[in-house]
């Protein structure tokens, strides 16, 4: 892998400085480029507090050590946009992983555990803190991509279909250490915690590029939302998660989502105003998801003969 590749780090303060202009645009060129050259960044300064991030980690540590029979408790609800609650990946798959899935607090479909305690109101203020940061973040993304001011936030304008993933990966063996395989998120985009484990890889041209984890950094990608929108001007990136050797590995990853009934497909500005032709049809994001849904988990990688992603719309 060559050295020289990193993925870029913005620091977010700017957004949080009424009036800081300058300091806003130079965030956008920096987010522009690293999402056109890589589908990925990190940021800094983005507003979730260090401390509610520790702590988050620390409840999840706890959480994963109860016996499966305890963490099963929490099963999938009935009616719910995805699978939710904890689930672990059968032994057959090489993906290995548990997790804890959860939706917008106060959703009736949500299923979390009462120990340790206050492990709830943790992933509660973690969900809204995120939530926050998207918000930021989608606005970037819109004037990154020449959006009318707020197009993205009106157009998706209903959080009820964003989720916090509570992850945690185990060792790797001496002969195996797939958390992950590579994949593309579905959703708009996705920002990750991972814990100073490191572990999460990035595909750029061929090679896997380590997300090298620092304190207080959360890593974002962007999905096959945003890449059909613009009509592949920036790219859903291809990730994997490798497990190190040392210990396991926790990580929270939020998808920043849009709701079912909304229709993708690549927006005028991408395609007849600048006399592109259309690289995908058209879709309600809801049969999107379900058709990944096929699946135990929200992307299409544990099993490569029911793997299942964006090129399936994809205009030849
Ligand atoms: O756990 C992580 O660091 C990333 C997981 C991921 O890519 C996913 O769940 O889609
Ligand atoms: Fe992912």
């Amino acid at each position: 892998m060559p050295t020289q590749m990193t993925i870029p780090t913005i620091d977010l303060s700017p957004f949080f400085i009424p009036g800081d202009e300058s300091g806003q645009k130079k965030a956008k060129e920096s987010i522009a480029e690293a999402c056109a050259q890589y589908g990925f960044f990190q940021i800094v300064n983005h507003g979730i507090p260090l401390d509610l991030m520790k702590q988050a980690i620390e409840f999840s540590k706890m959480y994963f050590n109860y016996p499966d029979e305890v963490k099963q408790e929490c099963g999938s609800k009935e009616g719910a946009p995805l699978p939710n609650g904890y689930y672990k990946y059968p032994e057959e798959l090489p993906d290995k992983r548990e997790f804890l899935l959860m939706f917008p607090p106060q959703s009736p479909f949500n299923s979390l555990p009462n120990d340790p305690p206050h492990y709830r109101e943790t992933l509660d203020e973690m969900f809204k803190y995120f939530v926050k940061t998207g918000h930021i973040l989608e606005g970037i993304i819109n004037d990154c991509l020449g959006f009318p001011p707020n197009f993205l936030k009106e157009y998706n304008d209903d959080r009820s279909w964003d989720f916090l993933m509570a992850c945690r990966y185990p060792p790797a063996s001496n002969t195996e250490n797939n958390g992950i395989s590579g994949h593309e998120d579905g959703n708009l985009f996705t920002m990750v915690l991972q814990e100073d484990t490191g572990g999460l890889e990035v595909l750029k041209d061929g090679d896997w590029i380590p997300l090298i984890p620092s304190e207080g950094t959360l890593g974002v990608n962007l999905g096959d939302v945003i890449q059909v929108l613009s009509n592949k001007k920036f790219k859903s990136v291809t990730h994997r998660v490798v497990r190190p050797k040392v210990r396991s590995r926790h990580s929270y990853v939020f998808f920043y989502n849009l709701q079912g009934e909304k229709w993708v497909e690549p927006l005028p500005n991408f395609t007849k105003e600048i006399g592109e032709k259309p690289k995908y049809k058209g879709f309600y994001y809801k049969d999107y998801q379900n058709l990944r849904k096929i699946e135990p988990t929200t992307h299409s990688s544990s099993a490569p003969q029911e793997s299942f992603n964006i090129q399936h719309f994809e205009i030849c």
